[in-house]
């Protein structure tokens, strides 16, 4: 099974080089989905000449507005387009709080009144692994990032792990390499303490043999000080397309 994952950005929250962490993913049966969809999201998808018409869905990991701030225009624009409803694939725990917390406000009105008028919701249940296509399984793995907040790292196939937002977690790394996972995509913190994400010290703190598996992304604007001092981790490039055999 080939991935096919083009960054529309590779950065953290507050970056204005690199825009939102999300990606675009293409499956060998053509379709086209979203890990999460940031605020840039649309925006990068209008650069790359990328109709939102053909998206098939949206992947989200967590509530945070450079995962999800573009669901809004999306919702709407897909609406007004008349075209299918995007699906949502989502924990079960998070389909509430994004109504309510994140969408509602925006988007509802007489007509419309909850988040399955404009997605079609696809519940996931984390740790269950759930079949996207034949061939290909996803499985939410719960990693931690906000005390008290949901968040969710894919893992695809036990091959591929995209890391949510998270804290580090040199366990899950290691069980994760011993069982067969071949490529790490990482988010990174550059500088500072690693309060709710994790830091390019602490992933240098990891074998050898995991760190050669380590794409970071989610980095800060700080970024191009760092080329050449990531060990053997390479840094995922905006707009660039990866593939991954799974
Ligand atoms: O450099 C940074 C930027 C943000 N944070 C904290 O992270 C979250 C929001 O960013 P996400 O990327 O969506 O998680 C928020 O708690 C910020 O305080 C940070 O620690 N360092
Ligand atoms: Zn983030
Ligand atoms: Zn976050």
């Amino acid at each position: 099974m080939l991935l096919q994952l083009t960054m529309l950005g590779t950065g953290s929250a507050f970056s204005k080089s690199f825009g939102n962490n999300n990606a675009l993913l293409e499956l060998p049966d053509q379709q086209k989905l979203l890990i999460d969809c940031g605020h840039t999201a649309m925006m990068a998808l209008h650069q790359l000449q990328q109709p939102l018409e053909q998206l098939e869905g949206v992947i989200v990991t967590h509530l945070h507005a450079d995962h999800v701030g573009g669901l809004e225009e999306l919702a709407f624009r897909r609406k007004f387009s008349s075209s299918a409803k995007p699906t949502l694939y989502i924990a079960d725990t998070l389909v509430t709080p994004l109504w309510e917390h994140c969408l509602r406000a925006g988007l509802e009105d007489q007509q419309h009144r909850s988040l399955a008028d404009f997605f079609e919701v696809q519940p996931l249940v984390p740790g269950t692994p759930f079949s996207l296509t034949d061939g290909l399984d996803l499985t939410l793995v719960h990693t931690d990032h906000i005390p008290g907040k949901d968040s969710y790292s894919l893992l695809w196939n036990q091959k591929l792990f995209y890391s949510a937002d998270m804290t580090f977690a040199p366990d899950l790394l290691q069980q994760l390499h011993q069982e067969g996972t071949e490529y790490i995509l990482h988010e990174c913190q550059l500088t500072g303490q690693g309060a709710v994400h994790t830091t390019l010290d602490e992933l240098l703190s990891l074998p050898a043999s995991i760190q050669s598996c380590i794409q970071l992304m989610h980095y800060g604007d700080e970024q191009p000080d760092f080329i050449g001092k990531t060990g053997s981790m390479t840094f995922l490039e905006r707009g660039q397309t990866y593939r991954y055999e799974i």
